[in-house]
């Protein structure tokens, strides 16, 4: 990573707030005496006494089934080399990470000080009774296959190295389809290996199962082609060595139909590619730079099919797409191995999903327009939601099948069910939301430029392609915040207070003038609220010098909407403005709705917010489910507060039936299915899952999101301002960076929404 502020943001995201990407958390209860006599003394000595007796109640009472070690000596990190097992740490918490956002795995990462074969291994299964599965990781040939050999002829539960077998598989499935697409035989063509290596042996083997033939494959190492007859070759490269008369990488590409590289960066020349065979296939997985950059691969070469293990461009053939998945699987069967059948089972699961058409929340998650299977798309995308329910039962059923299964799955669709469940508690929201901003980015103005956060997100805004920033302030102060921040972009700096921007605000001005002369606004005065930055950043808005608006980072709210509601104004049709929040939840998004403005709503105006916060569910893709709060149940109170609920409840009823709405409720019973459909069971939500509160007044609303926000500490997004004319939206009071780019990306979404309604 050369660019310094990259290199700056990536050091910055793993200190702040706290060191590094994970950490523990209790799932029990833990608030009463009696709650830490079960979890502690002397109630923990009941599972103690199970587990001693059959030590398969561990998997009962303990972790240990949804337990992953990741563990590494740091001698093969990522393309780094031999870095040492601190230096490793960032690499397993991050792979930690991906477990759990991706299969809901728990996992501790273990970073072990030993280049030693048999303390390692030792090592390993002293601790192998805490977990449910081992993933060797970064651990370099060949010392990596004799301790995977060993461990998984010695331990009875799931081992796998996951640079071996996960990039394996993955490589295997997007390479059957670039055959595919290059209409080749894999028996037929010529292979190109750059690595002999963990990751390079192992997809080698995987690419013969797969047909691939030895004789037709070259492998390289640090020094050059494996030839047969050189001196000294370790037992998997003699596996791997070849007769034919070559020396060098440039001799072994000319004419081949497929280059694997799993060894380390830009070794790879355009000159090289230039002497391929027709619809070369490249994977260039080497991280975290390949052996040739994309960009340039794909300027040499336009019949190409390209990969690489990186994020940012097509085609990531990356161990990711596996190891959540398969050990999944794995643990959900408890199978004592990762076998073979298991990862052919993933490899035709992972190369058929690529071929279905793909779900428009993964274009929209990526940002593209129509993801569709072609050499831009040969596996799936990391993100895709059907990757947990397609790759684990496939992986459970070959362990099934192939006797490895010590607790069989029964009811497959009751199965597939808890795996999607699994995926409710990600962040999958925000990046849905950015996504689809950077598909069509606006003109935002940021009428608080001169602040370091809300530059901070107008930087982040700009660099991923979110919105075009127009930003507002004080000159001088912006310049010098921009510098600070290495914030080197020619973009359009406004002062309202300056004299240079006489022109434009007296054109604001008459306009203003023009519209409200009649309610008590002399010229003189639409001039002189021009010199306010929410005035004139309102009226660039409402002139089409800008697409949206961001305010309200250091003015308290109201001040905040009253200019927006005097300038802007209400959507035509609208009859009032609300604000919704979201809240990242364990149990997914919740949106809660009014949160900001309406003090004490009318029955109808309570009506109106919850079918303006039903639309913006829907621009999220989800079916809104919504329940209307209140202190009562279904009538259970007389008093004009719920009967006021009660009557926006019947009133959505009869004008829309087609709403999956109801109330008045208590949130408990709102948001506990099995509660609702035990005592209500005649209510529209009972068995759904509720994912929008209406409340009955602006208290209640405002209260509860922001002890949500606080006590959770989760992500939220909002207030969104629905109703208005013109796409401004208003922080809160010191938003973070973070909230303010989601606002940011909101006002765009809205912006793009706005605009297509008047199309
Ligand atoms: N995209 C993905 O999902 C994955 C990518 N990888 C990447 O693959 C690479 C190797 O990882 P891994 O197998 O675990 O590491 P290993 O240390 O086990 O293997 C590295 C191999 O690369 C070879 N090598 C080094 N320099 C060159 C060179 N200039 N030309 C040809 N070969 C060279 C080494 O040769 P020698 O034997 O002579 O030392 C060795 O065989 C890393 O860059 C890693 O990031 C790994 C796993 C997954
Ligand atoms: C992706 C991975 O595991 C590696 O590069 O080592
Ligand atoms: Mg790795």
């Amino acid at each position: 990573m050369s660019n310094p502020r990259k290199r700056r943001e990536a050091l910055v995201y793993h200190a702040k707030p706290t060191p590094g990407k994970i950490k523990v958390v209790p799932t029990k209860k833990y608030a009463t005496q009696r709650d830490l006599a079960l979890a502690y003394s002397p109630g923990v000595a009941e599972p103690c006494l199970e587990i001693e007796k059959d030590k398969n109640n561990a998997y009962k009472y303990t972790t240990k089934g949804n337990l992953v070690a990741v563990i590494s000596n740091g001698t093969a990190v990522l393309g780094l080399g031999n870095i040492g097992p601190e230096a490793s740490k960032p690499v397993m918490e991050g792979k930690g990470l991906l477990f759990k956002i991706f299969a809901d795995i728990d996992v501790f990462d273990i970073e072990v000080d030993t280049e030693n074969i048999e303390e390692f291994i030792q090592t390993v299964k002293n601790i192998a009774p805490t977990f449910g599965g081992i993933n060797l990781e970064d651990i370099k040939a060949p010392e990596a296959f004799e301790i995977e050999k060993r461990l998984k002829e010695e331990l009875d539960i799931p081992v796998m190295h996951d640079d071996q077998h996960g990039t394996a598989i993955i490589s295997a499935a997007a390479l059957l389809n670039a055959l595919e697409l290059a209409e080749k035989n894999i028996e037929d063509v010529n292979i190109v290996i750059s690595g002999a290596g963990a990751a390079a042996i192992s997809c080698s083997r995987l690419y013969q199962s797969c047909g691939a033939r030895r004789e037709n494959m070259v492998m390289l190492d640090s020094k050059g082609v494996i030839r047969s007859d050189r001196e000294n070759l370790t037992s998997q490269k003699a596996e791997f060595a070849t007769d034919k008369d070559l020396n060098t990488l440039d001799e072994a590409m000319k004419d081949a139909d497929v280059f694997i590289g799993l060894s380390t960066s830009d070794i790879v020349s355009p000159e090289m590619l230039i002497t391929m065979a027709e619809n070369p296939i490249v994977f260039a997985m080497a991280n975290p730079d390949p052996e040739i950059a994309y960009d340039l691969a794909v300027k040499t070469r336009e019949d190409i099919i390209m990969a690489t293990g990186r994020s940012d461009h097509p085609n990531q053939v990356n161990n990711v797409l596996g190891f959540p998945f398969i050990f999944r699987g794995a643990l959900d069967v408890r199978a004592t191995k990762i076998n073979e059948e298991m990862k052919m089972a993933a490899v035709k699961a992972l190369a058929r999903l690529a071929k279905e058409p793909v779900p428009e929340q993964v274009n929209i998650a990526y940002g593209e327009t129509k993801l569709m299977f072609g050499r831009d798309y040969i596996i799936p995308k990391p993100f895709d939601p059907r990757l947990i329910a397609e790759v684990p039962p496939a992986v459970a059923k070959a362990a099934m099948d192939s006797g490895v299964a010590k607790e069989p799955i029964e009811d497959w669709e009751r199965y597939e069910n808890q795996l999607l469940e699994r995926l409710g508690s990600d962040n999958k929201m925000v990046r849905l939301l950015i996504n689809r901003a950077k598909m069509n980015p606006k003109r935002v103005v940021f009428a608080e430029a001169d602040h370091l956060d809300v530059l901070k997100a107008a930087q982040i805004a700009y660099d991923e392609g979110i919105a075009y920033p127009i930003l507002l302030g004080r000159k001088e102060a912006i310049k010098t915040l921009m510098e600070e921040i290495e914030f080197d972009v020619d973009l359009p700096i406004i002062d309202p207070k300056s004299d240079e921007e006489i022109e434009r605000k007296n054109r604001y001005a008459e306009a203003y003038w023009k519209h409200r002369k009649r309610r008590g606004v002399t010229l003189y005065s639409a001039q002189k609220k021009m010199r306010e930055r929410n005035y004139f950043a309102a009226m660039m808005v409402n002139e089409g010098d800008a697409d949206a608006l961001i305010s309200g980072y250091s003015r308290s709210y109201p001040s905040v909407v009253k200019p927006m509601l005097e300038l802007i104004g209400k959507a035509k049709g609208a009859s009032r403005v609300a604000t919704t929040n979201i809240m990242m939840t364990q149990r997914g998004p919740m949106f809660l709705s009014d949160t900001s403005i309406n003090i004490d709503p009318t029955a109808k105006d309570l009506a109106t917010i919850a079918q303006m916060t039903s639309t913006v569910v829907k621009m999220f893709g989800m079916e809104p489910v919504i329940a209307m709060t209140s202190y009562s149940n279904f009538g259970s109170s007389h008093n004009d507060r719920a009967s006021k609920v009660r009557e926006a409840v019947s009133y959505l009823h009869r004008f829309y039936p087609d709403m999956i709405v109801d109330g008045e409720l208590q949130t408990d019973f709102a948001l506990n299915s099995e509660m609702l459909q035990d005592i209500f069971p005649f209510s529209k939500l009972a068995g759904r899952k509720v994912n929008t509160l209406v409340f009955p007044n602006l208290e209640a609303a405002n209260i509860t999101y922001k002890l949500l926000k606080e006590l959770n500490k989760a992500d939220s997004i909002g207030p969104i301002m629905m109703g208005m004319r013109k796409p401004v939206h208003i922080l809160q009071l010191d938003a973070s960076v973070d909230e303010i780019v989601n606002m940011t990306a909101i006002a765009v979404v809205d912006a793009q929404q706005k605009e297509k309604r008047e199309q």
